[in-house]
């Protein structure tokens, strides 16, 4: 392995003058707060190869280290300087005892480190970079090989190896700040995933990062530690303790959680919360329900659990009914055995009703707090100011619940419960929808988000505000809907998620995120002028998003779609953004060489101007293999339309679609007029007109990247899942000869049957432009306009042969809509081949399915492109 590998530092009690020389020898600051002298040097104290003469080490000729920043001109001087005064230094030349360093990773990197980050930076820079390349080189790009005989050069060996390159690089899923006693020095964690296809599972690794904010620079970085059992970690708000919910399977395999309460030092204690039996399972940092917070005073931690199910037990359970038993029994529920639970739908089959707990620290004893009304499934908990009670989110679970992945309008209202006075009210206005309540660090300002109760299943958000003492005399936006909005103008608040600190320390800017025409962008709202302004923190990558905030310090992610993530942290002037400062805490992470990508913006032809909205523009994302155009020969071209249908491809990378390109594909990323981040206008222009607008435009974005010379016409493909699935399964069906294969992943294919299986019977009423209300009936009219839009209509001129990916467990859209299409398929004579994953729900995003399915649908779209 090349690159940068790590020693351990001579240790003073071994030898004392060794590491003397040595401290001065690498050049560090001997004085002031990051001072490095003899007494800092401990078993965990390493050096890093670039340290010496050679970046190998020590040699017999460079036994001790020299400054690591260094010109060639000096380390000339140096090596002149040596070679006149000769190896008289009496010193031992390299110990081969030197205890080795973890390499584990394949390069060798240090716990406790003393190295420039730029080396480790480099390390890691250099061990995917090479991967790439190395993929690139040995195997070239396999679909490009030999354009003309395609399916004799790639292979599934040469896909897997491609994809195993791939799954090195990492994708940030949670950093926080904490400031340390010295407030210039500062720690990042952050919390990683990366695909381990040999253990078929996604794990999590921490790394932790410790920067001196003054000076901005990093001072050292932990190595990558795999931490997978965690659901919560949250530190006290003065950062003394920290509260972690563990999850760890008992002996006879079932699922344990423990709620574990740290100091700086050591574990304080567990509580077996479970064993308490006073609700469910805690529920995780899922994005709906769950939240975890510690009180201001530290002496509580609120969260939010599944409610305890009364035990049920059979009308043939004789159990004598005694004094003793008689508080028991009543606990129990005679026939009550095969009693259906609701849950709230896809990827939420957990939770059916939810209930507030709150834990004290000292005693370990858990309230559950009852007063929240029985119609209502609350989450999303805060404490509100003084620790009196607490703010959260109150979904209405009557007359049903409707599926709550990736819909933002369902009916819900901003509770405030005071815990003392047992009182509870409404805060949020009702016919509303809300989200991710969040208190200003002086108590003073309450936020959250809110949409309409109806409609779409995710849209333009309001940005809505209360004094808290006056929150009587109500609420005002702070940000409304913007139905559209020119280039460059800021398009309206779209958003998944809020983080848990979301404010500036002046009580008075937000940074949030949100999605702005094709891309992540991280923004500052300043709630008194009401201005919205972006911070791109590095010019060098495309999408942003903020993960924690804290004081006037935040944490960023960073990606682009040929750039694995990486994190920046900035310290934000609030009055002068433009000079707030960033400090990369990794390197640059690799720019995958393999391809390159632009933006396209597309405007309808005359024709496809909604007769309302006008003319509203739409945008795509284009994937280029490099040197593709050489020779003249253009790439195929997988037409990829996202999901939803109300969500974006915001450029920030994406395994599948780099996956794809570095095998050879053009692949277009197409954010079709209903996606996210272009305004309320865009978002309802689709309704009613989902398997026609949607279709057209998508056709269309590929029409101009053929016509513009980008990719080959003759070899289209396209794919899709979901709502992307559905609009594959029209594409082939409305221009039959222009598609050479099709991969759908759990596609809609036939409104009329999902609306009685689907979890979320809502998206099918709106999508085609009607209204639903819970008691809505389908009639021959609706049911009809169900039909019009869907993919089964046009069964009859599908040609494409098709590839179906279909999880056995998907609550959203149930594969009896891929079964159904594969009947019709081979009923009409249709190439069709169909992969069944048992244990998969919507996304298909297991590791091992998801490698299944993607290495499958590059073989299939080969095998097709070849065989006309
Ligand atoms: C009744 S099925 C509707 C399709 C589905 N829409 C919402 O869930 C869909 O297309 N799902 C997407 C997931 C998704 C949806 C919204 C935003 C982001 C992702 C998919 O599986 O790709």
């Amino acid at each position: 392995m090349q690159g940068v590998e790590f020693i351990y530092f001579p240790q003073p009690n071994v030898d004392y003058s060794k590491c003397e020389k040595w401290v001065t020898a690498c050049g560090r600051p001997t004085t002031g707060k990051h001072a490095f002298v003899v007494k800092n040097v401990n078993r965990n104290t390493y050096i890093c190869t670039k340290h010496f003469v050679g970046g190998k080490g020590p040699t017999a000729e460079y036994p001790d280290p020299i400054p690591a920043v260094v010109s060639n001109a000096e380390l000339e001087a140096f090596k002149r300087r040596k070679r006149r005064k000769s190896s008289s230094s009496g010193d031992s030349t390299f110990d081969s005892s030197v205890p080795t360093t973890d390499n584990r990773y394949g390069y060798i990197v240090a716990k406790a480190a003393l190295y420039s980050e730029a080396d480790l930076d480099k390390s890691i820079h250099n061990m995917v970079g090479h991967a790439l390349t190395k993929a690139v080189e040995e195997t070239g790009h396999p679909y490009l090989e030999d354009s003309n005989t395609p399916h004799r050069s790639v292979s599934y060996e040469t896909i897997v190896e491609a994809y195993r390159y791939f799954t090195q690089l990492p994708e940030v899923t949670s950093a926080s700040i904490r400031a340390e006693e010295n407030e210039n020095i500062i720690s990042v964690q952050s919390m990683w995933s990366q695909r381990d296809i040999d253990r078929k599972e996604k794990t999590s690794f921490g790394r932790t990062y410790v920067l001196d904010a003054a000076k901005n620079v990093v001072v050292s970085c932990s190595s990558p530690q795999e931490i997978n059992n965690q659901v919560w970690n949250v530190a006290s708000p003065s950062g003394k303790y920290r509260a972690i919910l563990r999850k760890q399977k008992d002996k006879k395999g079932d699922d344990k959680q423990y709620l574990e309460i740290w100091n700086a030092v050591q574990k304080v204690k567990t509580i077996n919360v479970e064993g308490l039996e006073k609700h469910g399972k805690i529920i995780s940092d899922d994005g709906h329900f769950g939240s975890f917070q510690w009180s201001r005073a530290e002496g509580h931690v609120l969260y939010v659990a599944e409610k305890k199910r009364p035990k049920a037990s059979s009308f043939f359970d004789s159990k004598p009914f005694s004094e003793s038993t008689e508080s028991k029994e009543k606990e129990t529920a005679r026939g009550d055995e095969f009693l259906y639970y609701q849950n709230w739908g896809e990827q939420i089959t957990e939770q059916s009703s939810t209930v507030l707990c709150v834990m004290d620290v000292e005693t370990g004893t858990v309230s559950v707090l009852e007063s929240v009304p029985e119609n209502v499934s609350p989450g999303q908990a805060v404490w509100a100011p003084d620790d009196a009670g607490v703010v959260f989110i109150g979904w209405i679970h009557e007359p049903y619940r409707l599926g709550l992945k990736h819909c933002v309008q369902r009916r819900s209202f901003v509770y405030h419960l005071d815990i003392q006075k047992n009182k509870i009210e409404k805060i949020s206005e009702d016919g509303r929808a809300v989200r991710f309540p969040r208190f200003s660090p002086d108590d003073r300002w309450l936020v959250y988000l809110d949409t309409l109760d109806s409609g779409p299943h995710n849209m333009c958000s309001r940005l809505m505000m209360c004094e808290w003492e006056r929150r009587h005399d109500g609420l005002k936006p702070i940000l409304d809907i913007v139905n559209s909005a020119k280039e460059e103008e800021f398009p309206g608040l779209f958003t998944w998620s809020v983080p848990v600190h979301t404010w500036l320390s002046d009580s008075i800017h937000l940074v949030l995120n949100t999605f702005w025409g094709s891309r992540s962008e991280v923004v500052v709202v300043n709630t008194q002028t009401k201005s919205v302004v972006r911070v791109r923190p590095d010019l060098a990558s495309w999408s942003s998003t903020v993960l924690d905030i804290h004081g006037n310090h935040v944490v960023i992610g960073c990606s682009s779609p040929n750039q694995a993530p990486y994190l920046i942290f900035g310290t934000l002037v609030p009055s002068d953004l433009g000079s707030s400062q960033w400090l990369r805490l990794d390197n640059k992470s690799e720019v995958i060489t393999s391809f390159e990508w632009q933006i396209i913006q597309h405007s309808p032809s005359s024709d496809r101007v909604h007769p309302k909205y006008g003319n509203l523009d739409y945008e795509s994302i284009l994937y280029l293999p490099k040197g593709s155009s050489v020779n003249g020969s253009k790439p195929p071209l997988i037409l990829f339309p996202h999901g939803g249908p109300h969500s974006v491809c915001d450029g920030s990378f994406a395994f599948q679609p780099a996956v794809y390109c570095h095998c050879g594909f053009a692949v277009l990323l197409v954010n079709f007029r209903g996606s996210l981040g272009f305004g309320q206008d865009s978002i309802l222009s689709i309704l009613g007109r989902i398997g026609d607008q949607d279709v057209k435009d998508c056709k269309s974005a590929a029409d101009e990247v053929i016509e513009k010379g980008l990719a080959d016409g003759t070899k289209v493909v396209v794919c899709g899942g979901s709502h992307g699935g559905f609009l594959a399964t029209h594409l082939i069906g409305q221009y039959p000869d222009y598609f050479k294969a099709a991969c759908a992943r759990n596609p809609v294919t036939n409104l009329t049957s999902m609306v009685g299986t689907t979890d979320i019977i809502s998206w099918v009423f709106t999508e085609v432009g009607e209204t639903f209300s819970y008691d809505t009936q389908v009639d021959a009219t609706i049911l009809s306009k169900m039909w019009d839009a869907s993919p089964v209509r046009c069964i009859k001129q599908v040609k494409t042969p098709v590839l179906l990916q279909v999880g056995l467990k998907d609550l959203r859209v149930p594969p009896s809509q891929s079964l159904e299409y594969w009947k019709m398929l081979k009923a009409n004579g249709v190439p069709v081949r169909c992969l069944t994953y048992p244990d998969s729900n919507h996304p298909l995003s297991e590791v091992e399915v998801e490698a299944d399915g993607l290495i499958n649908s590059i073989l299939w779209f080969c095998q097709h492109l070849t065989s006309q």
